[in-house]
C-alpha cells in the first residue's frame, strides 16, 4: 500500500491513496469457511483496497469473520447467518461477489461429476445475488466453472439484471500454474513467464499457449501440457480425499480480486485471463470462453483475441471447443429445467 504523512492541523496523519473514500469496495465471500474461503478472506483482509469484507457460509461464517477481524488491517468484516436476510445483508452494497461455495472433488472424479451437487448451490447463490447486488462483479470458483457460469448467467438472465461485463468465471489458477511450471523447467523467476491460457476451467479446455510465450520450443511438450491441463488433478490426489486446491486457488482468486479493484480504482491496462461472455467463438455455437481481458470500472472492457497459434495449438482449441460447447449447454439446459423457487 502507498501511504503518505501529511500534516493536518500540525499532526500527521496517515492517509492510504489506495482506498480513499471515494473508492469504498465491500467485498462479498459466499462459501467463506470452506477450505479455499477462509485463506481467500485471509488474502482480502490484507488488501487495502478492500474496505469491508462480508463473510457467508451455511455454516461457520460469524466464526472465520471473528478470527479474521482482529487483523490489525483499516478493513471492516462481517460474517452473517445463513438465513435468507443473512445471504441478502452478505450482498448487498457488494461491489464483488466471490463464489467459493460447493463441493470440492475427491480422486478419481471430474471437474464435471460436481455439477449434480454444485449446480443448484451456485444457481441459488445466483438468484440472492441478482435480488440483493445486481450490479456486482460476479467472480465464480466453483466447479465446474464451464457450467457454473452459464448458470450465473441464465440466472441474472431471468432477473433481468444480467451484464455480461460483471461476470467473472475465475480460471486464474491455470495461468499461476503455467507460469511456475514453466519456470521450474527454464529455471527462471515465474514473474517473468507470463503465458497466455485460453479456454475453460477443466481438462482438454485448459489451452496453454506457449508459442505466444518467451519458450515457444515448450509447444509439443507433452509432460507439461498435461501439467497445466491436470495440475488440479496432482492436488486432488496428493490430498488424497481431503479435497482440492485452495491455498493456490486462494492465491489466484485474490489477485484476480485485486486487478478488479485495481481498475474500478483507476489504473489503466489491467489485463486477467478469465472465462466471460465472449464474441470470439459464439459463431461456433461457444458463448463462454477464457481468454486475456482488459478490466475497467465497468467490469470486463475489452476481451482480446486468442491471436495466432500454433497448428498444435489450434488442435488443442479445436478438442476444447468441442468440449466447452456441451459444458455451456449443460449449465444453460440445468436452469431451464430446474429454475427453482
Ligand atoms: N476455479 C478454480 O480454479 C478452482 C475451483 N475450485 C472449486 O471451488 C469449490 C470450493 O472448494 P473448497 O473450498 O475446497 O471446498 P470446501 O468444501 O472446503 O468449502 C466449500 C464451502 O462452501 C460452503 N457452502 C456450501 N453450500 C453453500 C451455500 N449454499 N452457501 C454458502 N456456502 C456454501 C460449505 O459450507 C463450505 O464451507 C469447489 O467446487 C472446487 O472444485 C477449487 C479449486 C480451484
Ligand atoms: O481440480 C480441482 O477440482 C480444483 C480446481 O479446479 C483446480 O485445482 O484447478
Amino acid at each position: 500500500m502507498f501511504a503518505a504523512r501529511r500534516a493536518v492541523s500540525g499532526a500527521f496523519q496517515t492517509r492510504a491513496f489506495s482506498a480513499s473514500a471515494r473508492d469504498l469496495s465491500k467485498v462479498t465471500v459466499l462459501g467463506a469457511a470452506g477450505g479455499i474461503g477462509q485463506p481467500l478472506s485471509l488474502l482480502l483482509k490484507l488488501n487495502p483496497r478492500v474496505t469491508d469484507l462480508a463473510l457467508y457460509d451455511i455454516r461457520g461464517g460469524p466464526g472465520v469473520a471473528a478470527d479474521i477481524s482482529h487483523i490489525n488491517t483499516k478493513s471492516t468484516v462481517t460474517g452473517y447467518d445463513p438465513t435468507p436476510s443473512g445471504l441478502a445483508a452478505a450482498l448487498k452494497g457488494a461491489e464483488i461477489v466471490l463464489i467459493p461455495a460447493g463441493v470440492p472433488r475427491k480422486p478419481g472424479m471430474t471437474r464435471d461429476d460436481l455439477f449434480n451437487t454444485n449446480a443448484s448451490i451456485v444457481r441459488d447463490l445466483a438468484k440472492a445475488a441478482a435480488e440483493s447486488a445486481p450490479n456486482a462483479n460476479i467472480l465464480v470458483i466453483a466447479n465446474p466453472v464451464n457450467s457454473t457460469v452459464p448458470i450465473v448467467a441464465e440466472i441474472f438472465k431471468a432477473k433481468g439484471v444480467y451484464n455480461p461485463k460483471r461476470l467473472f468465471g475465475v480460471t486464474t489458477l491455470d495461468v499461476v500454474r503455467a507460469s511456475r511450471f514453466v519456470s521450474e523447467i527454464k529455471k527462471s523467476d515465474p514473474a517473468d513467464e507470463n503465458i497466455t491460457v485460453v479456454g475453460g476451467h477443466s481438462g482438454v479446455t485448459i489451452v496453454p499457449l506457449f508459442s505466444q510465450s518467451s519458450h515457444p520450443d515448450l509447444v509439443g511438450n507433452a509432460e507439461l501440457l498435461k501439467r497445466v491441463q491436470f495440475g488440479g488433478d496432482e492436488v486432488v490426489k496428493a490430498k488424497d480425499g481431503a479435497g482440492s486446491a485452495t491455498l493456490s486457488m486462494a492465491m489466484a482468486g485474490a489477485r484476480f480480486a485485486e486487478s478488479l479493484l485495481k481498475a474500478a480504482q483507476g489504473q489503466k491496462g489491467v489485463t486477467e485471463p478469465t472465462f466471460v461472455d465472449s464474441p470470439l467463438y459464439k459463431d461456433q455455437g461457444v458463448d463462454f470462453f477464457a481468454s486475456k481481458v482488459e478490466l475497467g470500472p465497468d467490469g470486463a472492457e475489452k476481451i482480446l483475441d486468442v491471436g495466432k497459434l500454433d497448428a498444435q495449438e489450434q488442435q488443442l482449441l479445436d478438442a476444447c471447443l468441442a468440449d466447452l460447447k456441451k459444458n455451456i449447454e449443460k449449465g444453460v439446459t440445468f436452469v431451464a429445467q430446474n429454475p427453482g423457487n
